[in-house]
């Protein structure tokens, strides 16, 4: 049976508190009756459950020339039990308290690590029951079912109504309606027919269908995110390495200065080798790392989770920390700087037939303004017609065939084969300048129409914005809209620069070339064409209102959709950050203090450490820390 690190903390524990009695009651000269058996067989136990893993990863470092925080746990441990055990025989005083507390606070820091790194592996498991066992391929002319890891690219499956969807591919026979919120949070089924592309472990609706696999294994998009939450499990904050580094120097120079003031007391002063090994012992226990361990995961834990409160979802340490050090913030415009439900405010060219012609390609799309569009058909009553050939251009528009004709609705990229008159021209840059997003209307070869669609900014946007020049960052906003339009819309929440016409694969470029010179740049986004970006960005921020690739793209997850969070995840992030580094100075000055009296230097003016005192002190050490962590619950958030 294998205990976690959380049950082991808590049998320990419980295992220590004859000890924690004894040591409260000394003051007042009382003895548990039967004490050195109690405490022997306590602490062999808790040696079994505690520490004895230490002990293992000590003499594994051991046989590689290594020394690492456990062998200082392992050799406090290991010489106040064996020393006892010793003490015990020839009837002297027993240290097993030290061995219990040291064991039993290194494991409250592993506890509390551990913690953080589960919640992730749960989210882990739960994506990746999401896919599913077989599919239904076809093999010589039929259909067989094969288990998952066979499927190879270019097979042909077959998808009954209700069956999850094995892999990713595109529909070769059938129509149906598929159920992708898992993947992409839209909650509306999406219509699919032949030529559309399917993602795996989405849940298939009423139509039957077959399909031709384009992506197994590992590149589905499935597989992607799990990829990704996989690194945030694994993920520590950086500073954490400073603990390693400051433990990798400090662990030889406390074994030296142990086995010099064994030395120097047995050897030079004439003690006796048992007076002379309990200040080595007092050396090696008052310099247990273990305050230095929790530094970092308790101020963390707090942190996060006060974040969480506060709407703000920090996956990992490494966010936490770098975002302090981010000087450019970037922005997706639709659904993060603006609401992202864009309306229908102005039709040019004749109302039902441009929009008639608009809402019958709209009808296929999935894009906001699409369905801004196909709304406004709604409310005017207008019927949409049939169209074939429907082709989503990515960043542009839709294009598709209409009676015969061919027909788009898209930016002016997509309209520019065609004749635009000085007077549309016009009309299209008066309503951009009011920032207004238009799309041109075409069918055969002329342009029927124009259609202005407007998206307001969040009422929050501006104040967040403000808030953040406050702090002295550069703000930045990257969309796929026009130029005249971002910039309207950067003017009335006060962003700084514009980046608009960007394509949605190269949002990312973007990303790279605003983190030149070494840079540290953050990005908010929230559709799935801002993956990318988020992973670029030193610190990706999802909107949760997102796609579901946005939200396990990011690193920090906004909760409450609002760009106030981006103040408060800088606020929180900044305070923790700073806590973690008052932690480690708390835990190093114990020890740099503590060293010297233990290995007995102030002897001369009456000020010693005992085993036991040393282990005492340790604990408070570790205390303070948890305490000054706990602290952070109570600091003044900066809040927009
Ligand atoms: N389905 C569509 N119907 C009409 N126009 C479209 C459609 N898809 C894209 N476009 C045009 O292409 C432009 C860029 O679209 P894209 O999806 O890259 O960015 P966006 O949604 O405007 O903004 P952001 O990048 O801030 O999310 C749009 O502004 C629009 O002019
Ligand atoms: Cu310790």
């Amino acid at each position: 049976m294998k205990l976690s690190s959380i049950q082991r903390f808590w049998i320990s524990f419980i295992l220590t508190i004859p000890m924690i009695i004894q040591m409260l009651a000394m003051p007042f000269h009382w003895m548990m009756p039967g004490y050195n058996w109690i405490a022997l067989i306590t602490t062999t136990l808790v040696m079994l459950v505690a520490a004895v893993p230490y002990w293992t990863s000590a003499w594994v470092a051991f046989k590689n020339h290594h020394a690492n925080m456990n062998t200082l746990v392992a050799l406090g441990t290991g010489i106040a039990y064996f020393y006892s055990i010793f003490a015990m025989i020839t009837g002297r005083a027993v240290y097993f308290e030290s061995a219990d507390f040291i064991a039993v606070f290194v494991l409250l820091g592993d506890t509390m690590e551990e913690r953080m790194h589960n919640n992730a592996s749960n989210a882990l498991k739960k994506l990746l029951d999401l896919q599913v066992k077989e599919a239904d391929v076809l093999r010589d002319g039929k259909f067989v079912q094969v288990p998952l890891s066979q499927v190879k690219k270019g097979d042909i499956i077959r998808v009954k109504p209700g069956q999850k969807i094995a892999v990713d591919g595109v529909i070769t026979k059938g129509s149906t309606t598929v159920d992708e919120s898992m993947v992409t949070g839209e909650s509306m089924p999406v219509r699919k027919k032949v030529g559309d592309n399917v993602i795996g472990s989405t849940i298939n609706g009423d139509g039957a269908i077959e399909f031709r696999a384009t992506k197994v294994g590992d590149e589905t998009v499935l597989a992607q995110i799990v990829e990704m939450v996989k690194k945030a499990q694994t993920s520590h904050a950086p500073i954490q390495n400073l603990t390693d580094r400051i433990s990798g120097i400090f662990v030889p120079t406390v074994l030296i200065i142990a086995i010099i003031t064994f030395v120097v007391w047995y050897v030079f002063l004439g003690a006796t080798a048992v007076n002379a090994m309990l200040f080595a012992v007092a050396v090696i226990v008052i310099a247990c790392p273990c305050a230095l361990g929790l530094a970092t995961p308790t101020a963390l834990m707090v942190g996060t989770s006060r974040a969480a409160k506060m709407g703000v979802l920090i996956k990992d340490g490494q966010a936490l920390e770098e975002i302090n050090a981010v000087k450019i913030i970037a922005f997706d415009k639709t659904g993060t700087i603006t609401v992202g439900k864009p309306t229908v405010t102005d039709v040019v060219g004749e109302q039902t037939k441009t929009l008639q012609v608009a809402g019958s390609l709209e009808a296929s799309s999935e894009h906001p303004l699409a369905k801004a569009i196909v709304e406004k058909t709604q409310q005017e009553r207008i019927k949409l017609l049939q169209v074939t050939d429907f082709k989503a251009v990515e960043g542009q528009g839709v294009t598709a065939n209409l009676d015969g004709q061919p027909a788009f609705v898209g930016s002016l990229k997509l309209a520019e084969n065609e004749q635009l008159t000085e007077k549309l021209k016009e009309q299209a840059g008066k309503l951009q300048s009011e920032a207004k997003t238009v799309v041109y209307v075409g069918l055969g070869d002329e342009i029927v129409g124009l259609i202005a669609i407007q998206d307001t900014p969040k009422e929050s946007s501006a104040t967040a914005i403000a808030q953040l020049k406050a702090r002295g960052l550069r703000t930045v906003m990257i969309t796929g809209d026009n130029e005249q339009v971002a910039q309207a819309i950067a003017k009335e929440v006060g962003i700084d620069d514009v980046v608009a016409g960007v394509m949605p694969n190269q949002k990312s470029a973007v990303i790279e070339s605003l983190q030149k010179n070494g840079k540290k740049v953050a990005f908010v986004g929230d559709g799935i064409n801002d993956a990318p970006a988020l992973t670029t960005a030193d610190v990706g921020i999802a909107m949760g209102s997102g796609t579901d690739i946005a939200i396990e793209s990011g690193s920090i997850v906004l909760v409450k959709n609002d760009l106030r969070g981006v103040v408060r995840a800088l606020s929180i992030s900044q305070k923790t950050f700073n806590r973690i580094k008052l932690n480690l100075f708390w835990a190093l000055i114990y020890n740099v203090i503590g060293i010297p009296i233990a290995a007995g230097v102030f002897v001369g003016v009456g000020l010693t450490l005992s085993p036991e005192f040393a282990a005492l002190a340790m604990a408070f050490s570790s205390v303070s820390v948890v305490t000054s962590s706990l602290l952070l619950n109570w600091t003044k958030i900066e809040d927009a």
